[in-house]
């Protein structure tokens, strides 16, 4: 598989009065061209650092001691920040945990995505434009998108203003789209649908998908492989398959045993109008995609 961004030992500090915080201490990742690639790490451990440095959308208290980031072979930290910026504004989108803080909350929803449509496609007519945005809108699963189109984001739900971030995002067509916990701040019936979306998006754009993730259990259902963070590093990364079944650190370790359920390879059940398991078996996205058990029913291994 081809490589389509490669960070080689990433050191990223903050300047704080009290001394310097190193959130990212070396770190290794290579993401492979259309694939998923969720990370995983407990909070703190600087994921969300590492995707805004990718991103070139670290905040200016933030400084970037040594290291590579290189999209298609070109370094970002190297070149000039026009050179930077022109590959970063063509190749990448992010998505970020709140929908909130990603809209203009003044702007009709459609001016703000016409605004990007724009910018990305200049050569659009009007009508044309409204077209692309409709379709956009249908394409993450939004049913009435005219609607949507004439209505403040404060008048839609938590979901549909991801859903309109995601679109949003999708128009500028990017190789890369950089989502940092898109289902944080959405309730959990909610969250499965959003990120049931972006395997969706990957499976019909091919695009490359790094995806942020406080569960392990969602990585295991959404990923092509999994990178385990901790403390500022990445410590593990394989598939899926060899992280859950072969796990070699002992974070990873740890991770997958705090896991309620361990019978991720089960097939999906149904979706369950009701649920008759322990309250700690009901994770977020049990019901839709894998068989939830009771603590201490199960053990593969
Ligand atoms: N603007 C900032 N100023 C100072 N320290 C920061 C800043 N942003 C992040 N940090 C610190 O960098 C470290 C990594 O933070 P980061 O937000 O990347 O963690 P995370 O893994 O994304 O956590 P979470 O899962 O809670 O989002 C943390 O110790 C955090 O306190
Ligand atoms: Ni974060």
């Amino acid at each position: 598989m081809k490589k389509i961004i490669e960070v080689e030992n990433l050191d990223v500090r903050f300047l704080q009065p009290q001394g310097e915080l190193r959130a990212l201490r070396g770190v290794d990742l290579t993401i492979q061209a259309g694939e998923i690639l969720c990370v995983v790490g407990e909070s703190g451990c600087g994921k969300s650092v590492l995707c805004k440095t990718i991103a070139g959308l670290l905040c200016k208290e933030g400084v970037i001691h040594s290291g590579a980031i290189c999209y298609e072979g070109v370094d970002l930290l190297a070149c000039s920040k026009q050179e930077s910026r022109t590959i970063r504004k063509k190749a990448f989108a992010v998505v970020l945990q709140n929908p909130q803080t990603a809209l203009d909350p003044v702007m009709k929803v459609g001016r703000q995505m016409d605004e990007v449509l724009k910018l990305h496609r200049p050569e659009l007519s009007k009508p044309a434009r409204r077209l692309r945005l409709l379709d956009a809108l249908k394409q993450v699963g939004i049913h009435d998108p005219a609607r949507v189109l004439s209505q403040y984001p404060h008048a839609l739900s938590g979901g549909m203003k991801q859903r309109v971030v995601i679109a949003t995002a999708l128009l500028k067509e990017p190789s890369v789209l950089l989502a940092d916990e898109p289902t944080t701040a959405l309730d959990p019936t909610v969250a499965g649908r959003i990120l049931d979306l972006f395997a969706d998006v990957h499976k019909r754009n091919h695009m490359t998908i790094v995806l942020v993730l406080h569960d392990l259990a969602a990585a295991y259902h959404f990923a092509s492989r999994v990178a385990i963070m901790y403390a500022g590093k990445i410590v593990e990364i394989g598939t899926k398959e060899d992280v859950f079944a072969h796990p070699l650190h002992p974070y990873t370790k740890a991770l997958l045993d705090a896991l309620p359920s361990r019978n991720l390879g089960k097939p999906r059940l149904p979706d369950l109008s009701g649920f008759a398991f322990s309250e700690e078996a009901m994770r977020p996205f049990s019901s839709t995609h894998w068989a939830a058990v009771p603590k201490g029913a199960s053990d593969a291994r």
